[in-house]
């Protein structure tokens, strides 16, 4: 595995297919299952490495942001990455402020109503890596589902030239999503924490049945967030939307999913199944 440090060092367009699996690093299982999603359906695997400074808050955990570039090139490599590109700051950010990519609408709410500047961070970020990297296929995780729903629209209205694949989320055996950010968790929060997997499983099952009346949609969305909240949760949305962009729904007529967003002491989580 090569690590490559400046776009003019990647790989020239030609016949062979690129992967491409954006990432800030501090890899676990669900980054591998990207790595090696991407390892099977291309045939050069480029893995982007980088912690992005504008998709963070002020206040939120930039300076603190799990940083091992030997683990995750280790990682990477046993999972037969061809590139790593690790590129510094200004490689990726040659002015600031930088031009940059706004998706209306979509990047709005949820993630977007608590993190006001950060899908902006996230679409010109993607926007850069897939100039440089130039993908045939880019591969994202359903874990980060409106992310996923910023960069299709980012896609579609800018032409990019790239298929995009969204892939299951990789969860811990008790359930919960598998993040960088769990390892903020004390050991009382991590036995707290699969409530979340639990809840939206709950809910979910229940609007699959079909044998609810939509009045109950409201009861169960609140019992979840009350439940989640009784173990310690300080949910900030718990929702059932669209697929596509995200709005309330009430019934399974279009593809949907339920949402979650919960701090648990300084650590905000999200996860989501897809119905
Ligand atoms: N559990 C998971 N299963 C599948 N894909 C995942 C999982 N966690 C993250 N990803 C995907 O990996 C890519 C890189 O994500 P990132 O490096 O931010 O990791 P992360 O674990 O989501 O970190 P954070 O805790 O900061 O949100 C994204 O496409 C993200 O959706
Ligand atoms: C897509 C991404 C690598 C952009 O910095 C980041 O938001 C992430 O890791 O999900
Ligand atoms: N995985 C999403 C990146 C972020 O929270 O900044």
């Amino acid at each position: 595995m090569k690590i490559v440090r400046k776009a003019r060092e990647l790989p020239p367009p030609s016949h062979r297919s690129i992967g491409f699996v954006p990432t800030m690093g501090a890899f676990h299982e669900g980054h591998l299952d990207l790595m090696r999603r991407a390892r099977r359906e291309t045939d050069i695997v480029v893995v982007s490495l980088f912690v992005n400074p504008t998709q963070f808050g002020k206040g939120e955990d930039f300076s603190r942001y799990p940083r091992d570039l030997d683990r995750d090139s280790a990682m990477a490599e046993g999972v037969g990455v061809d590139i790593l590109f690790v590129p510094d700051v200004s490689e990726v950010y040659p002015h600031l402020p930088s031009t940059s990519i706004k998706v209306p609408e979509v990047s709005s709410r949820w993630e977007g109503a608590a993190r006001p500047t950060h899908f902006e961070g996230v679409a010109t970020v993607v926007g850069k890596l897939f100039n440089m990297v130039r993908p045939d296929i880019a591969f994202f995780g359903q874990k980060d589902l409106q992310q996923c729903a910023v960069i299709r629209r980012m896609v579609e209205d800018l032409y990019f030239s790239v298929r995009l694949e969204i892939c299951p989320t990789t969860r811990e055996a008790d359930g919960l999503a598998m993040s960088s950010r769990n390892a903020y968790l004390s050991e009382d929060e991590r036995r707290t924490a699969p409530a979340l997997f639990r809840e939206l499983t709950r809910c979910v099952n229940t609007f699959k049945s079909n044998s609810f009346v939509s009045t109950e949609v409201e009861t169960e969305l609140a019992r979840s967030r009350e439940e989640l909240t009784s173990v310690g949760f300080d949910v900030d949305y718990f929702e059932w939307v669209s697929y596509d962009d995200l709005l309330p729904v009430r019934d399974t007529s279009q593809a949907s999913a339920v949402i979650v967003a919960a701090k648990i002491g300084r650590t905000r989580l999200i996860d989501n199944i897809v119905l």
